[in-house]
């Protein structure tokens, strides 16, 4: 039994099926979640300020509130002296209105009382009580109209934007959002995604390791892949290389996943097992894409949603995975760019490439400088130690030391 690969495509064309697929499949949702639990999610559409922010004129200072005009030409040898006739402490407010030759004392955060319009500091004022009715207040400095008066609205104006569709939340801007008394938001409903690991050889990390048995890379890999692009991502366990296994647990996982990614069993023989399956409970979109490595990518579609079967090689798994599919998932999660960011750099030196396929080609990033990475596509330390992929097309068999590539970044 050979390699028969059904539906063979070429990688451009084989990224327009995907993404035409999950353009059908997963249209962008929204759902609304506690502002406390929004950190990196991102915001679905515009949202506009519900108050002005601060809400009334405030204090920045501790001191006095006052009418600007009557401190003018204060200083320490010749004070202006004003009448207390109130006091303000942060939380409350004063329903007098001063007067010219008045002030209220008051405190940092507190509204400015109506007839005042700045704020003499505590530290350029003295303060005597002779028995008289009201204290007497020193002006030493005098103050400028608006002087350590926040106004109403100066941070915000009620009805203006505050955060932008396609905001990513951070923490100041979930501050900005609890300033208004907003309690929920509304944000990109990310996909959900369900990881299987396939393998007769396959062991769990807290299982022995017999002879010819490895430890599962690729649930973790895939998982945090994906995770760390906007989705929510749960490993769904290792399966073995069976028909019936691999159906049931696929059926299973559907229950509560938008979108499955399998890995291992894509390619030959009695690992076949996956096509198989697809072709019983769904359909094969593509098999096979013309690139190195991850030529045995299956494409599938069961109902509504999409099983992606990833070649079992760590490496070839997570190159197609971020290369196929991750662009597709950051749109559904509305996360910005559809693919990763990219450097052009110098090549360090010589690589060759098979003929007739799209290469991936792995490369660590160093001062302008990109260093080829050449293992087979199982030693994950090559992965480790990228920083991301040249493409080399398909018809190029070599490029040569000094020569100018655009890096595609993992990060
Ligand atoms: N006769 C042929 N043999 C192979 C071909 C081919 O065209 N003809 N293609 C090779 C290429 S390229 C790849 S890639 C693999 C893809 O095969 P599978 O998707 O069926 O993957 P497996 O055989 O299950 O695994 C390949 C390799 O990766 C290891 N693996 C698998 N899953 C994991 C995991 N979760 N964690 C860590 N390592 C994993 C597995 O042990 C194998 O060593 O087929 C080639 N063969
Ligand atoms: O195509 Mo395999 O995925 O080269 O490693």
């Amino acid at each position: 039994m050979g390699t028969e690969f059904l539906k063979i495509k070429e990688a451009d064309e084989a990224k327009k099926i995907i993404k035409n697929l999950f353009d059908e499949l997963y249209p962008q949702k929204s759902i609304n979640i506690p502002i406390e639990d929004s950190h990196d999610q991102v915001i679905f559409k515009d949202i506009a300020a519900l108050m002005d922010l601060p809400p009334f004129n405030r204090s920045l200072m501790d001191g006095y509130a006052v009418k600007a005009e009557d401190t003018f030409g204060a200083t320490d040898e010749a004070p202006k002296i004003l009448k207390c006739i109130d006091s303000i402490e942060a939380g409350s407010f004063s329903e007098k209105t001063i007067e010219n030759g008045e002030c209220i004392e008051i405190s940092t955060g507190a509204p400015i009382p109506n007839g005042s319009d700045a704020i003499a500091m505590v530290e350029f004022t003295d303060r005597e009580n002779e028995n008289e009715e009201y204290d007497k207040i020193y002006i030493l400095k005098s103050v400028a109209p608006n002087q350590d008066v926040a106004l109403q609205g100066s941070d915000i104006k009620k009805d203006m934007l505050l955060l932008k569709e396609k905001t990513i939340i951070s923490p100041d801007k979930i501050g900005v959002l609890a300033g208004q008394g907003i309690k929920e938001v509304e944000v990109f409903k990310k996909p959900k995604i369900g990881v299987i690991s396939t393998g007769n050889e396959l062991v769990m990390e807290n299982e022995s390791i017999e002879y010819g048995k490895i430890y599962d890379v690729n649930s973790y890999s895939i998982k945090n892949a994906a995770i760390s692009n906007g989705a929510e991502a749960v490993s769904k366990g290792i399966v073995k290389d069976n028909y019936h296994e691999l159906k049931t647990n696929i059926e299973n996982s559907l229950k509560d996943s938008d979108i499955i990614v399998c890995s291992g069993g894509t390619s030959a023989g009695v690992g076949d097992v996956l096509r198989n399956v697809l072709e019983d409970i769904g359909e094969v979109i593509l098999h096979g894409i013309s690139v190195k490595p991850g030529k045995p990518t299956i494409i599938g579609k069961v109902g509504k949603k999409v099983v992606i079967g990833l070649p079992g090689n760590p490496v070839s798994a997570l190159i197609i995975f971020y290369v196929f599919i991750i662009p597709n998932i950051r749109k559904i999660a509305g996360k910005p760019g559809e693919s990763n960011s990219k450097v052009n750099v110098t090549l360090s030196k010589r690589i060759h490439s098979p003929k007739g396929r799209m290469h991936y080609s792995l490369v660590h990033v160093k001062e302008n400088l990109a260093y080829p990475i050449i293992k087979d596509s199982g030693a994950i330390t090559s992965l480790a130690h990228a920083d991301g992929y040249i493409k080399i097309p398909k018809n190029i068999e070599l490029l040569d030391e000094g020569e100018k590539v655009t890096v595609t970044l993992f990060k």
